[in-house]
């Protein structure tokens, strides 16, 4: 296991005491490898554990800040303890979404289903706020483009677009990770943010952050993150540097 680059180190030894103190991630690629299926993408192993222990430090809150729908969330990554759990980009932040977003989103459904049917290996995936255009299975990768391409001309383009790994996808909200992360950040009165995260949504959040606030882009692409590590076996060993520091 690689310990964070040294310039990260000293970031998060900065970070470490600093009280209320957010530690902020995502899920799909960051706290657990991406899978072909989605409902696959089982945590790194000891992650948990180290969530765990993290949010075991008083003062200390963990969240997960995912595009997945919450029940999705909670139960793909099976973690547990004091966790606070923030799912459908933000627009699920204190729990299931209250009100009337399924004739919105049956209505995006109805009119991707069918172009997802016709393109072999494609999977549509319906959130509680969203619909997701999925082709990480697609053998074809132009037949891939091209329907991530249809899906997009295919919807109305006043709609929050969410585009991301092997994946297109429209939301009838316009929550994004960044204002959650603010709002979080804001309600517990963190004096630091820790955020991780992999894809085009996590800038968001990225972006959202302040200079004295920790950074860090999981895997290639471009950010504007301060910090990079490879993979979910690199963001484990981070998060059990900062336990240490925390004690
Ligand atoms: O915000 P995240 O926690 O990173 O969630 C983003 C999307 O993750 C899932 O899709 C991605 O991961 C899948 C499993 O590894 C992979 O098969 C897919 O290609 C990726 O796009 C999830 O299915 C989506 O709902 C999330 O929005």
């Amino acid at each position: 296991m690689s310990a964070p680059p040294p310039e990260l180190g000293v970031a998060l030894a900065a970070l470490a005491g600093r009280r209320p103190l957010l530690v902020a991630s995502d899920y799909d690629g960051v706290l657990a490898p991406l899978a072909d299926v989605p409902s696959e993408a089982v945590p790194e192993p000891g992650t948990g554990e180290v969530l765990e222990r993290l949010s075991a430090v008083p003062g200390v809150t963990v969240a997960l800040v995912s595009g997945r729908g919450l029940a999705d969330l909670r139960a793909t990554s099976g973690f547990t303890g004091e966790l606070r759990w923030i799912g459908s980009h933000g627009a699920e932040f204190d729990g299931p979404l209250a009100g009337d977003l399924a004739g919105r989103r049956d209505e995006l459904t109805a009119r991707l289903e069918p172009l997802v049917t016709g393109t072999p290996g494609a999977r549509l995936e319906i959130k509680p706020a969203s619909v997701a255009v999925h082709v990480r299975q697609v053998p074809d990768r132009s037949a891939a483009a091209a329907l991530l391409e249809r899906a997009r001309a295919a919807v109305d383009p006043s709609l929050t677009m969410k585009p991301g790994k092997d994946v297109f996808e429209v939301a009838v909200t316009d929550a994004d990770k960044g204002s959650a992360v603010r709002r979080l950040a804001a309600e517990i009165g963190a004096r630091g943010v820790l955020y991780l995260g992999d894809d085009v949504t996590d800038e968001d959040a990225f972006r959202a952050l302040g200079p004295d606030d920790v950074t860090v882009k999981v895997g290639d692409g471009e950010t504007v993150a301060a910090h990079r590590v490879a993979d979910p076996a690199a963001v484990r060993a981070l998060l059990e540097q900062l336990a240490d520091l925390l004690g």
